[in-house]
């Protein structure tokens, strides 16, 4: 599955291009389809404007009045919350993580909600993404700084159980320049069950690029 190329209707509104034909939305949700890349090739204009992202201005909209909505405005990213922490207690992902500076190691302990449901009674493929995302990318963060996730792969080999407690390993493999390899598996706690497994590319911000993703790291952090 691939995220649709969004582009810019006349009105001002943004389409998606689906199985080749353009959908108005009213929204900036992704939308998702089995097609990349859309048939009429890549025409449109994306939202957040290229150009600007590359000059270092993440999460700048077009100008209102460019043929563009300002999709991505100062409100909504005052909004901005860490997405782990954005459940309420006990709903979402209940999580406490263990560093280990020697070995560059962390262990994530993790007990997810009934909110993060996928199969009755399992949890969501993208929650347990998420946490492990959130685990090797802290790995990453704590060993190498600021960084991104660039590549993860992970194999699920067995669901696991809504609200079950499972340690998630995650070890910082190797450094090579401004990339950082860090794999993880998840297991029950007696870890007699291997949940899943997982690789990741981190890579560390170019320092021209650097944008603010300080500003949005702080400004995510959970309520006092
Ligand atoms: C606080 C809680 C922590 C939670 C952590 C959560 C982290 C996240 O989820 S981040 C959100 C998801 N990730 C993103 O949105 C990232 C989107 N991607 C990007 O912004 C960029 O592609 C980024 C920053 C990763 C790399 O861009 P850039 O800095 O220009 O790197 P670039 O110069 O192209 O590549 C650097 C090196 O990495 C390699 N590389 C980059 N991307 C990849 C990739 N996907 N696969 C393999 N190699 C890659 C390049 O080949 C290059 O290697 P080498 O130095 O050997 O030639």
């Amino acid at each position: 599955m691939q995220i649709d190329y969004y582009s810019n209707t006349q009105d001002g509104h943004p389409h998606v291009v689906k199985d080749g034909h353009p959908h108005v939305v009213k929204d900036c949700r992704p939308h998702v389809s089995t097609r990349w890349p859309p048939r009429d090739g890549l025409q449109g204009k994306a939202v957040v404007d290229e150009q600007a992202y590359r000059e270092g201005k993440l999460g700048t909209a077009r100008p209102a009045g460019e043929g563009t909505s300002e999709l991505i405005n100062k409100e909504k990213l005052s909004q901005g919350r860490l997405f782990t922490r954005s459940f309420e207690d006990g709903l979402g992902f209940e999580y406490v993580m263990f560093y280990n500076d020697a070995e560059k190691r962390i262990v994530c302990v993790f007990q997810g909600g009934p909110h993060l449901q996928g199969m009755p009674g399992f949890f969501h493929g993208g929650a347990i993404a998420t946490m492990i995302d959130a685990t090797v990318g802290m790995n990453a963060i704590v060993s190498g700084g600021i960084v991104m996730t660039a590549n993860l792969n992970i194999n699920f080999k067995r669901p696991i159980p809504l609200c079950s407690i499972v340690l998630i390993n995650s070890q910082l493999d190797k450094i090579e320049g401004r990339k950082l390899l860090v794999s993880c598996n998840v297991q029950s706690v007696d870890e007699k069950i291997l949940y899943t497994e997982a690789t990741s590319l981190f890579v560390k911000l170019n320092p021209e690029k650097e944008f603010d993703i300080k500003e949005l790291v702080l400004k995510s952090a959970p309520p006092a």
